[in-house]
C-alpha cells in the first residue's frame, strides 16, 4: 500500500472532521461519558483492527481516547488508515454519517 500525498490526505480529511494530519499520521481525540464507555469502544475498535490487520497508536486517560493512525510499512498515511478511521468513526459516533 503506497503512501498518500499530503494533498490527497487533506482532501480525504474533509470527510473526517474529527481527524487532523501532522507528523506523518492522522490523529483524533474522543471523549466519552466515563472510563467504561471509553474502554468498551476500545474493545470494539480492537476487533476491527484485527479484522483489518491494521493497528492504531493509541492512549487512554480515564474517558479520553487519543488515536494516531499511520502505516508503518509505508512510513506514512495510506488508504488502510482511512479504512480504519472510518471503522472507528462508526463505533465511536454511530449516529453520524
Ligand atoms: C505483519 C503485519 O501484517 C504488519 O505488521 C501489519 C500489522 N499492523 C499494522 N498496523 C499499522 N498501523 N501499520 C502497519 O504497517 C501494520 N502492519
Amino acid at each position: 500500500m503506497s503512501k498518500l500525498s499530503e494533498q490527497d490526505i487533506e482532501a480525504k480529511l474533509l470527510h473526517f472532521p474529527d481527524w487532523e494530519y501532522y507528523d506523518n499520521a492522522i490523529h483524533a481525540e474522543f471523549e466519552f461519558e466515563n472510563f467504561k464507555d471509553c474502554f468498551s469502544a476500545m474493545s470494539r475498535i480492537a476487533f476491527e483492527c484485527e479484522a483489518l490487520n491494521h493497528h492504531p497508536d493509541w492512549s487512554n486517560v480515564y474517558n479520553i481516547l487519543t488515536i494516531s493512525l499511520s502505516t508503518h510499512d509505508a512510513n506514512g498515511v495510506t488508504n488502510k488508515d482511512f479504512k480504519l478511521a472510518e471503522a472507528i468513526e462508526t463505533i465511536v459516533e454511530p449516529d453520524e454519517e
